[in-house]
Order: structure tokens, then sequence, then C-alpha cells
């Protein structure tokens, strides 16, 4: 399913959130969006499941507009993993993952073989088989977020819009959780904090900074030294191997004369303390 964002702009407590944001992911592609807290991820991430109409511009899916087509179509297609998502503690997992059906499932009708065993692949493919008994309330965090997971990939979602996916998990689940993301056949909007996770896992990379597109395209032409300075005040070291990129990130210093912590190492050495 391909995704075009379309000029899309969206104010919030009277400020821009979004401010004319364009951009597409191809069918089938993984986009990662990166930017610093309150760039406007979230935000874009809401027009994209429907859950926020922008104020100007288009959502659409492979070509119609998010808002013109009826939401329990949307619905179907459209797998959603947000931070904090509210879960049924009381629910065992089988029921939870179970849930994802829903948007495929008129009023009365019950669960069909077919049904079962999209419930059962999501959870072999999050490793939660062993699990289904559990009542969520009883979990640890990575593993209700592992939870969450395969009730969206239960729902076989043509697009999958993830908010910070890899939260609350560990390094070994958080590297399985995007290779199993990376390898769906499924197109994929996720937002991202780790830019060594963005550029390992994704086809594509968006940077949003105070609610605007400043740079989209592949990682290694996107996350360079200059845009993640620019973007997030650091210094960035980017050593490219293999296809893949590491990334060396540093503060930068916020003195008026932004020595790029000159200042701190004077003051730790005690030469030149005065000066500050
Ligand atoms: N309900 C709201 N009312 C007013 N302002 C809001 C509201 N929700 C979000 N904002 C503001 O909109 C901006 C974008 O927020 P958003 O949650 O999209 O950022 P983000 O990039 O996802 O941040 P983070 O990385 O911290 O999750 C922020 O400045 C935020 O304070």
């Amino acid at each position: 399913m391909r995704l075009d964002l379309d000029s899309v702009s969206v104010a919030l407590g009277g400020r821009p959130a979004l401010d004319h944001v364009s951009m597409t992911v191809h069918s089938g592609q993984f986009a990662a969006l990166v930017g610093p807290n309150g760039s406007g991820k979230s935000t874009l991430l809401r027009t994209v499941y429907r859950a926020r109409r922008p104020d100007s511009g288009t959502v659409r899916l492979d070509g119609h507009d998010l808002w013109s087509v009826p939401a329990a179509r949307t619905a179907r297609h459209i797998g959603v993993l947000m931070q904090e998502q509210h879960t049924g503690f009381e629910f065992t997992v089988a029921e939870t993952v179970a849930l994802g059906r829903t948007p495929h499932l008129g009023l009365f009708d019950r669960l069909t073989r077919a049904d079962h065993e999209a419930i059962d692949e999501a959870l072999h493919r999050t490793g939660l088989t062993a699990f289904t008994g559990r009542r969520v309330g009883e979990l640890s965090g990575g593993e209700r977020q592992r939870v969450l997971l395969a009730r969206a990939l239960a729902q076989q979602p043509r697009l999958l819009v993830l908010d910070e996916p890899t939260n609350h998990l560990d390094l070994r689940h958080q590297l399985d959780l995007l290779e199993l993301v990376r390898d769906l056949d499924v197109t994929v909007l996720a937002a991202l904090h780790s830019l060594d996770l963005a550029a390992a896992y994704a086809d594509t990379a968006a940077v949003l900074q105070d609610g605007r597109l400043v740079a989209c395209g592949p990682p290694a032409d996107v996350l360079t030294p200059e845009t993640i300075g620019e973007v997030f005040g650091v210094d960035a070291t980017v050593h490219h191997d293999d296809g893949t990129a590491r990334f060396v990130l540093r503060p930068r210093c916020v003195c008026p004369d932004a020595c790029h912590w000159s200042c701190r190492t004077r003051r730790l050495s005690g030469v030149g303390a005065d000066a500050d």
C-alpha cells in the first residue's frame, strides 16, 4: 500500500505541529521518522492512522484520500502500535492478540479458521506462543509491547504505523522486532529515536524538525553529520561499514560561545576556568 502525504499541516495549541509536510512511502517500504522530542513525529503518525484530520493537505492511501474512504475500511488496512497504548490488563495474551481481527469481523461474527491462523502466526512471529494463557497485566513492559505488535500483525494490515516500537524492549528484542517488521510484505512508517536502528533497517529516513520535514531519502544520504548537527544539536561522526552506519554522537555545548565543550574541558582541567 502506497502512502502519500501532500502538504499536511496540523496546528496544536495554536502552534504548528506539522507544517506542510509532503512525503511518500512506496508499497512494501519501511520509512523511519526521526527528529527531536516535540518535532511532530507522533502528530504525523496520528494523521496517517486517522486519529487526527489535517487542518490542510491530504493523506492518501493507494491514491485515495484517507478521509474519503469509509473508516471501517481504513481500520482493516492500517495496523497501529502507539506509545503508551492501553490494553485490558485482565485479558489474556491470546484474547488481546485476537482483538487484532476485530476490523475484519461483523458485529455477531465468530472467529473463523483463517482468523485463528492469523492469530497463531502473529503469536509465533513475535515469540509469544508460550505466553498465550498469561494475563497482559502480569507481563513486563517489553512483553506487553510484543503483545501489541502481535495484535497489529494479527490484523494482517497493509500499512503498519509504529510509534517508538522499540520502547521497553531489550537489545535483542529491538533487533528482532525491526527485522520482523522489515521483512513483512507491508508498508511501514515508524517513529524511531535511534538513528542507528533507523539507518540499519529503514529504506527511507524522514527527518522532522519543528514540524517541518527537513530531509527525506535513503538513510545514508539523509543521516549526515550536517543534518544531525543542525536538527539535534549534537556533533556526529558517522562510520559506514558494510552497508550499515554507526553513529558516534557528542552533545554540543549550549554556552553563548557555542564552544563545543571547550569551556567544560577548561573547567574540568582548571585551565581558564575563570573565563566561564
Ligand atoms: N494536545 C496537544 N495540545 C497542544 N500541543 C500539543 C498537543 N499534542 C502535542 N502537542 C505539541 O505538538 C508538538 C509535536 O508533538 P509530537 O507529540 O507530535 O512530537 P514528537 O516528535 O512525537 O515528540 P516525542 O519524540 O517527544 O514523542 C509538541 O510541541 C507538543 O508539545
